[in-house]
């Protein structure tokens, strides 16, 4: 039952492009396994998107969800487009369009999609409209990740990264590292990305001395202005383009192996792989991203006393407060930030230690310890609803 996804749709979605011609994209929805709840997980728009990174990104929203204990199963979607060339009335068709081929496989009891690489609030918010257009009513739990006039939750724009920093607050802990002055390196400056970076200096007073993006990155040993790269991404699309007077540049592989006490990765799958393991030399590795260091690397990181914080427990601040989204929903009523970032708080902490403590026990590690804290509960759903035997 774990090994294969419980349900998949393929789609093609037709779209009539600017200069009147019409453009086919294929789409797909995964629903991995739902014994604990609705599906949930976010949609990714990206050129090269396949059907099995959407299966094993749906995997693992399954054990993301189970490890936070949310009452959800785990799904995800993609689309194989470049949205970086597509105008803003093109994207919107596409977005309407990809719903109008899964609607009767969504909605708030089935399947909950949200945002991912290259998706946006205002992306959620056409897909929501279109949702409830054709079911003929408002619709506002349909997709999470709205913005906030429309049913979105406070917080939810910087939960990933959020999440990611209560559980690197407990790692250093646990490690007797003083995050006030520790040096981080951050890979992928998106969503995800780009909000650590303002908040391991917010919340830690840590000093971030390389980001980079799809493009490269820069660097600067005694800290990065956060605030013109921010900019300069906003203008150019891209970091690189920060002044040269306070930045050197640096390839995404280089900053990987920086001397830095904190590597967050938040960009895309397989970037610590085998071959550049033995030269990482961060304390700690913080995966916001989903799936970026491979099972060698894994092994290879454990080996060297690295100590990873998995992508399912670290980049779960997202969906948790998409579960948050959900509730508020449900019942028209809207919490405050702080309400949502300590209710946040509260259950990354727990997930955190209920995933040391079993690696612990068990002498494994952080990443095959919440393999056994969240597919233990999936398998005890299963069980309890009779699709699996009990012995
Ligand atoms: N947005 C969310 O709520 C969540 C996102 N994640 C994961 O976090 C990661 C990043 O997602 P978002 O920040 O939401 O996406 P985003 O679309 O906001 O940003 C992606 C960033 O990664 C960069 N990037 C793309 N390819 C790259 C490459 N080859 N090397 C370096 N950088 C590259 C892009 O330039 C961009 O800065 C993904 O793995 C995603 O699945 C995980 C949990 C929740
Ligand atoms: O917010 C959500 O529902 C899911 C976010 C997501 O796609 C992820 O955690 O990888």
């Amino acid at each position: 039952m774990l090994k294969h996804p419980m349900r998949e749709l393929h789609v093609s979605i037709p779209v009539r492009m600017d200069d009147g011609s019409t453009k086919v994209f294929q789409g797909f929805r995964v629903q991995y396994n739902d014994a604990k709840g609705p599906a949930k997980g976010g949609i990714r728009f990206h050129p090269d998107e396949t059907i099995d990174t959407v299966r094993a990104l749906a995997a693992w929203m399954t054990w993301k969800c189970s490890l936070l204990d949310l009452p959800l199963g785990g799904g995800k979607g993609g689309v194989i487009c470049n949205p970086k060339e597509l105008s803003m009335t093109e994207l919107e068709r596409l977005s309407r369009g990809y719903i109008d081929r899964i609607w009767q496989f969504i909605g708030p009891e089935k399947d909950v999609p949200a945002p991912d690489v290259y998706t946006t609030p205002q992306i959620m918010a056409w897909m929501m409209d279109e949702y409830s257009k054709i079911t003929g009513k408002n619709e506002f739990g349909c997709i999470t990740g709205k913005p906030l006039c429309i049913g979105g939750s406070c917080g939810r724009d910087d939960a990933t990264a959020r999440g990611g920093m209560f559980t690197i607050r407990e790692a250093a802990k646990e490690l007797g590292i003083d995050l006030s002055g520790a040096t981080v390196a951050i890979q992928g400056y998106g969503n995800a990305g780009c909000h650590a970076s303002f908040l391991c200096r917010e919340l830690f007073g840590s000093r971030v001395v390389a980001i980079s993006d799809s493009k490269g990155g820069i660097y600067n040993k005694d800290g990065l202005d956060l605030e013109l790269a921010c900019s300069v991404k906003k203008e150019t699309c891209t970091v690189v383009n920060s002044p040269r007077k306070t930045t050197v540049k640096i390839t995404n592989e280089e900053l990987l192996e920086l001397d830095v006490d904190i590597l967050i990765v938040a960009a895309l799958e397989n970037v610590i792989t085998k071959e550049n393991a033995p030269r990482i030399k961060a304390k700690i590795v913080a995966e916001l991203a989903n799936g970026p260091t491979t099972p060698e690397a894994d092994e290879i990181l454990y080996k060297k006393g690295v100590h990873v914080i998995p992508d399912f427990l670290c980049n779960a601040g997202g969906v948790t407060v998409s579960y948050f989204e959900m509730v508020q929903n449900i019942d028209r009523y809207c919490w405050d930030v702080e309400e949502v970032r300590k209710r946040l708080d509260a259950r990354m902490t727990r997930a955190y230690h209920s995933v040391l403590e079993t690696s612990k026990d068990y002498n494994i590690n952080m990443r095959q310890a919440a393999y056994v804290v969240a597919v233990g509960r999936v398998v005890e759903a299963m069980k309890i609803r009779g699709w699996i035997g009990t012995d």
